[in-house]
């Protein structure tokens, strides 16, 4: 999870620095410098590119006013259950892991001192965290000393090595001041600061947990220090091979460094490598382990119980650990090329790592053994072993400034969006034990001595909490990909979702066009609309930085973050409703000044439509409130989505929304006036022939307009092409997998228990059945439409013909097809696997609607006098 200091994310909340998050040291492919080479160990030349992301305004916490977490289904993972699947081989056995399940997990509690106020239990998104008492909002819920946790260098993240000037001290301490939280750790035995640094990194210098210091000088002689505290405190010594690995932070990305360190740490505590698909190696004896067993939180019974409490191999849904035969449900090419530039590069690592090991398994032994430490055996792990700890990282870590961290227990809280969050991550400075004694020790002795912490990483409560509230962050609000390769679940419906229509599609420049070509300032100062800036407002581009990460962006999107927005804030909105609520990222909040225009287009767009839903409200309340939620993206209001929706909102008076279309034609007038003022002037000078008469430029424009919007049509239609399977049946297979009321289930069950046609065939008539009774989920945006625009309205190209075209029922399948297909999507991966699937399908429906729509409008504009007389502006 990589939210600010979540599941990837401290950095996202408080530093205000782009995010810089490594996450996707493994995506590219245009850069010689991330592959790695075979021979190369411990400095393979494996570099981790910034992933373009969603990140948060400098020091903003989610203050959400709406209810908790609620989910409508909009998620598949993890099943229930998780933890009790480690060991499968009979109901003793099971009964047995359970058992230490739940004694490793009352084993992290008691360390994390949260015993009374949390358990993990079962929720909405699988396995979560769940408080037992009412807290107050600000109390810390947990505290896991950084001793407990491990932490590497990630200098991608650095706020330091930022050319700026900004004092992350500040930033954290006005973000914490901008989220109401200052001076709630009043009491609490030190300063805290939010994940920046206060005075107590001061404090810190002497334990080498300095960041500012490490900044300029030493990056990783800090992290000696606290690797070499680490292993004092828990007994177990890193084997050289390991230590140069983490200390190769210019390389090696920080999730990789972290998921080689889990690896390591799997072995010793001896748990089986199941994941991994190799057998357990026997892990070395570690001097003294009898000792350290009698004491918490310390050495191998710590890590082990960590382990343990780790999601088992078959459930983890994170894109890395996908079979090839997984990887092949997926079918969209973006995804599995991702899957396996992935696989190929940890591949690569491993060999690296193996190697080493290997190295200093052969040459080191004996000095090892002398040492008094243990022998490094079982050297040689597998690519199976690697994906899932790579996956256990980068869906599990955390972001301090500069620095990555996987924390026992922290790791248990599952995603909600920003503002339905009720939790958020923290790190609290402790001042060590002979700091604050006066004592003469210096801070290493001391901490040598009691093993006193330096600090700790803390979740606080955002709002009052009520006992049996879930305990939820934020990861990340990333689009769909992101999300399945981080964290290993697709949100339906996601508002941040994008679509990178410029992959392959030769001389778009998204930012440019969208910042700069798209919104034009025509001599009447008139913002002109054109084909870039329309996609990217719907979403359809996935930009190189998120405009909502600097600090100097307004938009909407950060009132809606801090709960502010106007809307039905009750608890409990569907994602449809959610998402009406949102402006889009892409142009809510820019840092550019030259989409200034287009932001404020849109938003009075937005302003307009809501105003105009609202009067509607008053006319046709039920209609209007699912005109309002069929539109999936607030940006699609910047222009009515069809004819059919201009001439229904004329129809009830509510011309207002038809602006856009009116102001795109007035850009297009507007353009051609500039062009025509030009080119008298170059006549005047006489450098020019006679100019062309407008109405030619018009149509001109007009068809270069069209042309553009064509070629990116193409781009769409060859995406969707290239998906091997139809939404159809890809829609009754998703139905056959989640239809709530069990029906189509069970019959597929007995149809397959009884492996009979008769029971086959039962089973679709049942499907049917079942099919039908839901249509009215399924069709809802059919049956809005044919209640907005009259029942038997088509038209070709509009969102009613889309509708009348998506499937209702499993007939593109037969019953035996659609049962075995459903068959191979039974599994965590699988429905994984067809839900991203499913969402890709829909996002390029978007785009081909919004394409659709935008080419009519222009072509109506161009010719204004050829609109029906329903349409015409
Ligand atoms: C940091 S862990 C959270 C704890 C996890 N549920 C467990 O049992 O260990 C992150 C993983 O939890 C699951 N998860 C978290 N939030 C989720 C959500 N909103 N929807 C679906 N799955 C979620 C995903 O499998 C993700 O990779």
């Amino acid at each position: 999870m990589s939210t600010p200091c979540v599941p990837g994310s401290v950095a996202h909340s408080f530093s205000g620095h782009s995010t810089a998050r490594v996450v996707a040291f493994l995506k590219g492919t245009h850069n010689a410098r991330r592959s790695l080479a075979p021979s190369s160990v411990g400095t393979a030349a494996l570099k981790c590119p910034t992933r373009a992301r969603a990140t948060r305004r400098r020091g903003q916490v989610a203050t959400p006013a709406v209810a908790p977490a609620r989910t409508d289904a909009a998620v598949v993972s993890v099943q229930p259950g998780t933890g009790s699947a480690v060991d499968g081989s009979g109901s003793g056995a099971a009964a047995a892991a359970a058992g230490r399940l739940e004694a490793a997990l009352a084993a992290l509690l008691s360390v994390g001192g949260a015993a009374s106020t949390l358990q993990v239990t079962e929720g909405p998104f699988g396995r979560g965290l769940f408080v037992t008492s009412p807290a107050a909002a600000g109390q810390p819920l947990f505290s896991m000393p950084d001793v407990n946790t491990l932490i590497v260098p990630d200098p991608e993240n650095d706020p330091y090595s930022s050319s700026d000037d900004e004092d992350p001290v500040v930033d954290a301490a006005a973000g914490a001041a901008a989220a109401g939280l200052a001076g709630r750790d009043q009491g609490q035995g030190g300063p805290a600061v939010g994940l920046g640094l206060g005075p107590a990194a001061v404090q810190a210098e002497a334990a080498g947990l300095n960041w500012r210091e490490e900044r300029d000088s030493d990056l990783e002689g800090g992290q000696r220090s606290y690797l070499d505290r680490w292993q004092r405190h828990h007994g177990l010594r890193l084997p050289a091979w390991l230590q140069g690995f983490l200390g190769d932070a210019d390389t090696l990305p920080a999730p990789a460094r972290l998921a080689l360190w889990l690896m390591w740490l799997r072995r010793q505590v001896q748990v089986p490598a199941n994941g991994g698909g190799g057998a357990a190696t026997a892990a070395a004896a570690v001097p003294g382990l009898e000792e350290l067993e009698a004491e918490e939180g310390r050495g191998v019974p710590f890590w082990r119980a960590y382990v343990r409490c780790l999601p088992p191999p078959e459930l983890v849904t994170c894109l890395a650990v996908f079979s090839e035969a997984e990887a092949a449900l997926l079918q969209v090419p973006a995804y599995k090329r991702q899957w396996s530039r992935t696989r190929a590069n940890l591949s690569r690592l491993l060999d690296s790592v193996n190697a080493a090991a290997a190295a200093e398994a052969a040459g080191g032994t004996a000095a090892t053994a002398a040492a008094g430490g243990y022998s490094h055996s079982g050297h040689s792990y597998s690519l199976d072993e690697l994906c899932y700890c790579y996956s256990m990282a980068i869906s599990r870590c955390f972001h301090l400034p500069g620095r990555m961290l996987l924390v026992a227990l922290a790791d248990m809280a599952n995603h909600q969006p920003l503002w339905q969050a009720s939790a958020y991550p923290w790190w609290h400075w402790q001042e060590p034990a002979a700091a604050a004694a006066g004592a003469a020790a210096s801070l290493t002795e001391a901490a040598d001595a009691g093993f006193s912490t330096l600090g700790c990483f803390q979740f606080r409560a955002v709002r009052p909490l009520a006992a049996g509230d879930e305990v939820c962050i934020c990861y990340s609000e990333g689009a769909n990909d992101e999300q399945l390769f981080d964290y290993g679940f697709v949100r339906q419906a996601n508002p941040y979702d994008r679509l990178d229509l410029s992959d392959g599609a030769e001389g778009l420049d998204p930012d440019a066009d969208a910042d700069a070509g798209a919104v034009l300032t025509g001599p009447a100062g008139q913002h002109q609309l054109c084909w870039p800036a329309l996609v990217a407002a719907a979403g359809f581009w996935a930009r190189a930085e998120d405009p909502a990460s600097d600090s100097s962006g307004g938009g909407s999107h950060d009132a809606i973050d801090a709960g502010s927005v106007d809307g039905p804030h009750a608890a409990g909105l569907s994602a449809a409703e959610e998402q009406s609520l949102l402006l889009p990222r892409s142009v809510g909040g820019g840092d550019n000044g030259s989409s200034s225009g287009l932001r404020e287009m849109i938003a009075n767009v937005a302003a307009i439509v809501s105003s105009a839903a609202t009067a509607a409200v008053d006319a046709d309340a039920e209609a209007a409130e699912r005109l309002r939620q069929q539109r999936r993206r607030s940006a699609l209001l910047s222009l009515p989505h069809t004819a059919y929706d201009t001439a229904a909102l004329r129809r009830w008076g509510l011309a207002r929304a038809a602006s856009a279309a009116e102001e795109l034609r007035r850009g297009l007038a507007a353009r051609v006036a500039a062009q025509l003022a030009s080119q008298q002037n170059r006549q005047r000078r006489g450098a020019a022939a006679a100019a062309p008469a407008s109405g030619g430029l018009l149509e001109a424009a007009a068809a270069a307009e069209l042309a553009a919007v064509d070629a990116l049509a193409a781009r769409v239609a060859g995406l969707a092409a290239g998906l091997g399977s139809s939404l159809a049946d890809d829609e009754a297979v998703w139905e056959v997998l989640t239809e709530p009321a069990g029906a189509a289930r069970q019959a597929r069950a007995a149809a397959v228990a009884s492996g009979s046609a008769m029971a086959s065939a039962a089973a679709a008539a049942q499907l049917s059945a079942a099919t039908a009774a839901d249509s009215g989920a399924r069709g809802r945006l059919g049956a809005a439409f044919q209640s907005l625009f009259g029942g038997g309205s088509t038209g070709s190209g509009s969102s009613i013909a889309i509708v009348q075209q998506a499937p209702v029922a499993a007939t593109a399948l037969s019953a035996a097809e659609l049962l075995a297909a459903a068959a191979q999507h039974d599994s965590a991966r699988g429905r994984t696997a067809l839900l991203a699937r499913l969402e890709y399908k829909r996002l390029l429906d978007e785009a081909a609607d919004v394409l659709r729509t935008y080419r009519q409008v222009v072509a109506e504009a161009a010719a204004p006098r050829r609109l029906p007389a329903a349409v015409r502006f």
